[in-house]
């Protein structure tokens, strides 16, 4: 396989992923956390657009808001899980009767209940202490079990990282033996490391059933999103949670497209067979036009500028091997990169290779003093490609 060629679609006896794509699963909250962005305030035909984006993408669950929030929230959930999509949809609602009793009239999959452990959220948020937390989980998960036994149940301690260990192991003990199929880690606050994140995983993987899978969310406060929803995986967890371009409550949590370019490096082959990975730039732009907010020029895979190559030693490579300065090939996920080759850190390769494209061959002499004269240039102007083809031209005829 070159660089720019997708990874092979069919069985090959040979590749052995180091991390498999299919070891963990995708669950998306941008219907959930998404709204909790200050421009997240999606209407019905928004949240339809962005389940079916999401679906076609392939994710394997997409979490929405609690039904409490309106009538019309409600409503909404109902129409998406009529929607008849592939994707397995869960709603996100507090360990609280009356929420569940709510949420399991719309139709969904599953229900994600949470509660906090931390003593911040204890004390300001909802004042009961542990005890208290697993008496109610287990009236709630109990209920469910008996009435709606279907329903995947997922039960999260909120703000885990700041929660104390023997509180969480407690809780995880106690709601894997009522039977949930997943507990959740969330580091509520983004305050987690990421070997805080793989100890603790690695921890919680020994009080819960065999069955049981784990998944993490993560806050992007002190920019380890990413990284530590990798450190998670690695240490078993099963499911993650993303949002189409990381937006949630501040700045938001684990990107998709930047988890995905993460994953992309360990399982290429796995990631490609599971997603449609090249629709990843219209769920970008999709969610960019619905917050009305560029896609910010740095975005992993789909910024402006992240397959922008520049530098005379690199475009040297680029041109024989773009491996050479890419991670991950740009045409899987559905971008091009962009050559700048008129610019003040330019070589004589670049030069040489957009006046061969351009039909015009020069000496090694006129090489060099065409690049000078155009490094010149640069330190004065921007150069774009025209006025570089312009320059390349007037000095084959000068
Ligand atoms: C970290 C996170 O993102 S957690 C998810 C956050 N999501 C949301 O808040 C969803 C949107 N929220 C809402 O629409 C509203 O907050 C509602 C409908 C859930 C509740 O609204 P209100 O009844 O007006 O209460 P309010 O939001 O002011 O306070 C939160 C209430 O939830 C309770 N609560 C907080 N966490 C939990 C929990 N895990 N389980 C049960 N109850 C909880 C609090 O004790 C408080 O109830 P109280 O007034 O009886 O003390
Ligand atoms: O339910 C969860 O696991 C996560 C809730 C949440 O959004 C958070 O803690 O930041
Ligand atoms: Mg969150």
């Amino acid at each position: 396989m070159t660089h720019d060629t997708p990874p092979a679609t069919d069985a090959d006896a040979t590749y052995t992923p180091l991390i498999p794509a299919h070891s963990w699963a995708i669950i998306d909250s941008t219907l959930r956390e998404g709204e909790q962005f200050a421009r997240g305030n999606f209407k019905t035909a928004d949240k339809i657009e962005i389940a079916r984006a999401l679906d076609a993408f392939g994710v394997e669950f997409i979490e929405v808001t609690t039904p409490m929030v309106s009538a019309q929230t409600q409503a909404d959930i109902r129409q998406l899980t009529e929607l008849g999509l592939k994707a397995k949809i869960l709603t996100h609602v507090r360990c609280h009767m009356e929420d569940v009793q709510r949420a399991v009239d719309t139709g969904v999959d599953g229900l994600d209940l949470l509660f906090g452990t931390s003593s911040f959220l204890r004390e300001f948020s909802h004042g009961k202490n542990i005890g208290q937390i697993i008496d109610a989980a287990q009236e709630v998960i109990g209920w469910i079990k008996t009435n709606r036994p279907d329903l995947q149940i997922r039960f999260s301690a909120e703000d885990t990282f700041r929660s104390e260990e023997a509180d969480l192991m407690a809780v995880y003990a106690a709601v894997s033996k009522l039977g949930v199929h997943r507990v959740g880690l969330a580091d509520t606050v983004g305050v987690a490391t990421p070997r805080q994140v793989y100890t603790l995983v690695r921890e919680v993987r020994k009080v819960i059933h065999e069955g049981c899978g784990i998944e993490f969310h993560g806050h992007n406060d002190t920019g380890c999103a990413i990284s530590n929803a990798y450190e998670a995986v690695e240490a078993g967890a099963t499911h993650i949670d993303t949002t189409i371009l990381g937006i949630g409550e501040r700045n938001g949590i684990t990107p998709l497209g930047g988890f995905l370019a993460r994953m992309f490096t360990f399982d290429p082959q796995g990631l490609t067979e599971k997603y449609n990975l090249e629709l990843l730039p219209e769920l970008d732009r999709m969610i960019a036009r619905m917050v009305d907010l560029p896609i910010p020029w740095n975005n992993y895979l789909t910024g402006e500028f992240a397959y922008n190559h520049k530098a005379g030693m690199h475009l040297k490579a680029i041109y024989l091997n773009p491996g050479a300065y890419e991670a991950i090939p740009p045409g899987v996920f559905g971008v091009g990169r962009r050559i700048q080759a008129a610019s003040k850190v330019t070589g004589k390769h670049a030069i040489g290779h957009r006046a061969r494209e351009l039909g015009l061959h020069y000496g090694e002499d006129a090489l060099r003093r065409v690049t000078d004269h155009i490094k010149a240039l640069a330190e004065h102007d921007e150069l774009d490609d025209t006025h570089l083809e312009q320059v390349l031209r007037e000095w084959v005829s000068a």
